[in-house]
């Protein structure tokens, strides 16, 4: 490499390091951090002229490893697995369970939200309200999947039958939709409503898009009073009966709780009590969407130079 090159990325690491530690850098630029960062260790080892001050701290470091390595450690055998012999993806040559393009989206540094919670706990309902306020594109992962099936495409009548039993689709399916919903927008920053439902979906997307999520917001709800607004949201659902509910309860319980708890454990959950009205449990949210905005706005002003951040916001 260039002496000129090797400059630029090392001043290229510096400022994505600076704006790290600050807490204003979307995380999803941690992997590209790391990679960066390892470009620059094998340098080093090879008479590099990189400073020793120039490398990433220990406390980013392990961030930046996490997010490096669980992009890169899903195996593919779990991913085959998963998929039933009639799932196909529509895209690439031939069937494969392996992305077939990168995410590309409008300024190729989209920010991510997750909106989980069991079935009938406001998902969608209160999505309406955070994109009417806060400008988010709202990609729900079911209404994609609904979408699909009325496309009339190959893996419609899988899905279908997925839905109604309750089931999680293949992750495969799921995530290149997402994707390429993505890809289509001219948003750059999304809540994903619906997903990950599954650690699977979860693995399977950051492998495949590299995001990694700036927080999820987890709604929380008792079984009764989900099965009560369920039963009474009357929108003509194949899953909105008492049957295709209990099995969505249990695998909310079973594959869903454990991606919350997973992301609980990264300090990256909100969580927040979704039985009051429509109106009170918006409130609630609010300030942590304002807080964001205001992060989101010093985030475009930084070019490079030491700003101060609050740092994430929290409804605990
Ligand atoms: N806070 C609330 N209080 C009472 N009813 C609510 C509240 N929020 C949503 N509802 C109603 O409950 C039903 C389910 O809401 P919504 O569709 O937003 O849930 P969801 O989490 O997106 O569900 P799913 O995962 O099944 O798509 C709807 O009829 C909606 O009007
Ligand atoms: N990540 C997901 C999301 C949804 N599904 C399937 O769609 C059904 C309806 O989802 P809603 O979010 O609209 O309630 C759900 O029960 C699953 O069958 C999925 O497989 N993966």
């Amino acid at each position: 490499m260039g002496g000129g090159r090797r400059l630029a990325l090392s001043f290229a690491v510096r400022s994505l390091r600076r704006r790290s530690a600050l807490n204003i850098l979307p995380s999803s630029s941690y992997a590209a951090i790391h990679l960066m960062d390892s470009n620059l260790c094998c340098r080093q080892s090879a008479n590099c002229d990189v400073a020793p001050d120039q490398q990433i701290g220990l406390k980013e470091r392990s961030r930046t490893t996490w997010a490096f390595t669980s992009v890169m450690s899903f195996s593919e055998a779990a991913m085959t697995k998963s998929l039933p012999p009639n799932a196909v993806l529509e895209e690439g040559p031939t069937t494969t369970t392996r992305a077939a393009t990168p995410l590309t989206v409008s300024n190729n540094n989209p920010r991510v939200i997750f909106v989980l919670g069991g079935p009938g706990s406001g998902k969608g309902t209160q999505c309406a309200r955070i994109v009417r306020d806060y400008g988010f594109e709202h990609l729900s992962a079911g209404d994609l999947l609904r979408a699909e099936i009325n496309s009339g495409s190959g893996n419609g009548t899988m899905i279908q039958k997925m839905i109604e039993d309750g089931n999680i689709v293949p992750s495969e399916v799921t995530v290149r939709l997402l994707q390429k919903a993505m890809e289509k927008s001219k948003s750059d920053k999304f809540l994903i409503d619906g997903f990950p439902r599954s650690d699977e979906n979860r693995a399977v997307f950051e492998r495949v898009t590299g995001i990694v999520p700036e927080f999820i917001l987890f709604f929380d709800v008792p079984m009764d009073e989900m099965e009560r607004r369920i039963l009474g949201r009357n929108q003509g659902r194949v899953d909105d009966n008492i049957e295709t509910l209990k099995k969505r309860l249990k695998v909310f319980v079973e594959s869903s709780l454990p991606v919350v708890k997973y992301y609980d454990a990264m300090g990256k959950v909100h969580k927040v009590n979704a039985t009051t009205s429509v109106d009170d449990v918006f409130e609630t949210i609010r300030p942590l969407f304002k807080q964001y905005e205001q992060k989101d706005s010093t985030v475009e002003l930084v070019q490079g130079v030491t700003h101060k951040s609050d740092g994430p916001a929290t409804l605990h």
